[in-house]
C-alpha cells in the first residue's frame, strides 16, 4: 500500500507519510500547506536563489503536530546538511508563519516498490570484482538516495539502480527528445568505440528525469559490453573520503579510472576542495583515455559556481543538453505509463483519461509531483475502493493543485537577450570594457537581473564578470533613474522585460 507521495528511493524503512496526532494519516490542510509555500519564499528571498536550489526544492512538508512541524528529504545526506546549517533559521520561519517551535527533519522512504524488489540484488560488494549485468541490479534503499554500478569494479560500497528507471520506461516529448536521444547513442555505443560526446552533460529543473535517463545508461552499457559506474556527486564524495580514511584511495582512482563510462548525477552536490580535485583529475583521466562521461546537474556547467573555472569549461566542452519543463501533453503520457504499471501490482486500479489530464494540467510541474498525485489517488482507491472519477479525484488531490508558478528566469536568458538585442556578445557583457555600447546593454542586463530574478546583488555581480554588488547596486539605479526620466529607455526596457518573460 502507497503511503509516501515520493518514490525516491532511500536509506531506512518505509515511513509512515502525514500522520494526525490520533496516529490516522491525512492529508494535510490548506493551511499548513500556504504556511510552508510562505516559509519556502522568504527562505527563497533571504538566501538567494542559487544557494535555495542547491539545497530546498527536494525538501517537502510531511506533517505538522502541535508545536512542531516534520519535513523530509530524499537523502541522509541531505538531512545532515540542512540540520546543521539551516535547521534554526527554517525554525524561526516557521515560528513566525505558525507559532512552531521545533523543526524535526527525516529522510524519507520509497514505499510504492516494483514487484520483487524485496529480492534485489546487491550489483557488487566493496571486496567483489565479479561484473553484472543489467538484469540483476535493481532497486534497495541506500545511504545517498541512488548509486549503482552495472558491469564495473565495485567502487566503495556498490548499490543498486532503479530497475524501473531504462529507457522503455522513459516517455518522450519535445523537452526531452534531444537529452533521450543523446543518452542512448551514449548507452549503445559498443564497447572499445571511444566515447561519442565527451562529456554528456545533461541538466534540467527538478524531477524532470536526469536521473531516469542516468540510470537507464548505466543498466543498458552491460547489454553493450560497457562497463559503468553511476554514482551520485554524494556517493562520489563518501566514496573518495571513506578510500581515505582506509588509505584506499589509489584503488578507488584506479577503479574509477578503468571503466568505460562514468555517469555522475547531481553534480551540484559535489563539494570540498580536495574532492573537486579528484574529480576534476578522474574526469581528466576518464577524458583523455578517450572513456565517456556523463554528468547530471540541475544547471548549466557555466553556472556550477562551486566549481573551479577549468572544471566548468572541460564540462561544457562536450555536448551539454538542457531537459525543458514536461509539457501537458507529455505528462500525460508519464502518467498514463505509471498507472499501466501501477494496475499490474493493484489489478483493477485504472485511471479515467479526464482525471489525467486534471493531474497534469494541475498538480505540479515535475515527474515526482506527478506520482504524488498518483500516489494519493491510489490511496483513496484502496481505503475506500471507490472508483476513480474526476470529481474523487477532485478531491484526493485538492492540496496537491498548485496556482501557476511564476515563470523562473535565469540570468543566462537575460544575458542572452539582451546581447541579442544591442547587436553586442555575451562576453561583450561580462567583460571589462567600458565603451557605452557595452556599458548600457551590461547595465540594462543587470537591472533586468535584479529585476526578473530572486537572485542577490553579490549572486548577480558574480554571474557578471565577477563583479562586486555595488557595481551591480549602481547600474541599477542608474536605470531605475533613466526608465522613470526617459520615455524611450522606458520604452525599451519594458519591452526587454517582454522578450525575457515570453523566451
Ligand atoms: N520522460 C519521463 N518518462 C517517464 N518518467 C519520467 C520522465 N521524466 C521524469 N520521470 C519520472 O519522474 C520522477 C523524477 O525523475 P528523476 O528522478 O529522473 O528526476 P531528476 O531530474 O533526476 O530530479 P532531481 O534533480 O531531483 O534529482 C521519476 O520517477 C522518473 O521516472
Amino acid at each position: 500500500m502507497f503511503k509516501s507521495n515520493s518514490l525516491e528511493p532511500s536509506e531506512g524503512g518505509p515511513y509512515p507519510g502525514p500522520v494526525t496526532s490520533s496516529g490516522s494519516h491525512v492529508s494535510l490542510d490548506a493551511a499548513p500547506r500556504e504556511a510552508w509555500e510562505r516559509v519556502r519564499r522568504r527562505l527563497r528571498a533571504e538566501i538567494g536563489e542559487e544557494v535555495y536550489s542547491s539545497w530546498f526544492p527536494r525538501l517537502e512538508l510531511d506533517m505538522i503536530n502541535g508545536g512542531s512541524v516534520r519535513l523530509s528529504v530524499p537523502t541522509r545526506f541531505l538531512k545532515t546538511w540542512l540540520q546543521q546549517h539551516y535547521v534554526e533559521r527554517l525554525t524561526a520561519l516557521w515560528r513566525e508563519e505558525m507559532g512552531i517551535e521545533r523543526v524535526e527533519l527525516i529522510v524519507r522512504s520509497a514505499v510504492l516498490r516494483p514487484p520483487g524488489a524485496a529480492a534485489a540484488v546487491r550489483a557488487m560488494t566493496p571486496a567483489s570484482s565479479a561484473t553484472t549485468t543489467s538484469a540483476n541490479v535493481a532497486r534497495q534503499s541506500m545511504d545517498s538516495g541512488r548509486s549503482g554500478f552495472a558491469g564495473a569494479p565495485a567502487v566503495g560500497s556498490g548499490s543498486p539502480l532503479d530497475p524501473r528507471l531504462s529507457f522503455s520506461t522513459y516517455r518522450l516529448g519535445a523537452s526531452n527528445r534531444l537529452a533521450h536521444a543523446a543518452a542512448l547513442k551514449v548507452a549503445e555505443a559498443p564497447a572499445g568505440s571511444g566515447p561519442v560526446f565527451n562529456p554528456l552533460y545533461l541538466h534540467a529543473a527538478v524531477g524532470l528525469g536526469k536521473t531516469h535517463l542516468l540510470q537507464a545508461i548505466a543498466a543498458a552499457g552491460p547489454e553493450h559490453g560497457r562497463s559503468v559506474v553511476y554514482l551520485t556527486a554524494e556517493r562520489f564524495m563518501y566514496g573518495f573520503v571513506a578510500a581515505l580514511k582506509s588509505q584506499s584511495s589509489l584503488a578507488f582512482k584506479e577503479q574509477l579510472r578503468g571503466i568505460d563510462t562514468l555517469v555522475i548525477d547531481d553534480l551540484q552536490f559535489l563539494q570540498g576542495k580536495s574532492v573537486q580535485q579528484e574529480f576534476c583529475h578522474t574526469l581528466n583521466a576518464l577524458m583523455d583515455s578517450g572513456r565517456q562521461v556523463v554528468i547530471a546537474a540541475d544547471r548549466p556547467p557555466a553556472e556550477l559556481d562551486a566549481l573551479e573555472e577549468r572544471v566548468r569549461s572541460r564540462l561544457a566542452g562536450g555536448l551539454v543538453v538542457e531537459i525543458s519543463p514536461l509539457d501537458d501533453e507529455l505528462k500525460h503520457d508519464i502518467l498514463a505509463a505509471r498507472v499501466a504499471a501501477l494496475g499490474q501490482q493493484h489489478p483493477g486500479f485504472t485511471v479515467p483519461t479526464d482525471v489525467l489530464s486534471y493531474i497534469a494540467r494541475h498538480c505540479g510541474q515535475n515527474g515526482r509531483d506527478l506520482d504524488g498525485a498518483l500516489n494519493r489517488l491510489l490511496a483513496h482507491n484502496q481505503l475506500t475502493s471507490r472508483a476513480i472519477t474526476l470529481e474523487m479525484a477532485e478531491t484526493a488531490v485538492r492540496d496537491l493543485v498548485r496556482p501557476s508558478e511564476p515563470k523562473r528566469v535565469r540570468v543566462e536568458d537575460i544575458l542572452r537577450i539582451v546581447a541579442k538585442h544591442y547587436n553586442v556578445t555575451r562576453a561583450d557583457i561580462l567583460s571589462q570594457r567600458r565603451t557605452a555600447n557595452v556599458v548600457k546593454p551590461r547595465q540594462i542586463a543587470m537591472y533586468l537581473a535584479k529585476m526578473l530574478t530572486l537572485r542577490s546583488l553579490p549572486e548577480i555581480g558574480r554571474r557578471f564578470g565577477g563583479r562586486d554588488h555595488t557595481t551591480v547596486l549602481h547600474a541599477v539605479r542608474k536605470i531605475e533613474g533613466l526608465v522613470g526620466n526617459d520615455r524611450a529607455i522606458a520604452d525599451e526596457v519594458e519591452a526587454l522585460k517582454r522578450l525575457v518573460n515570453d523566451d
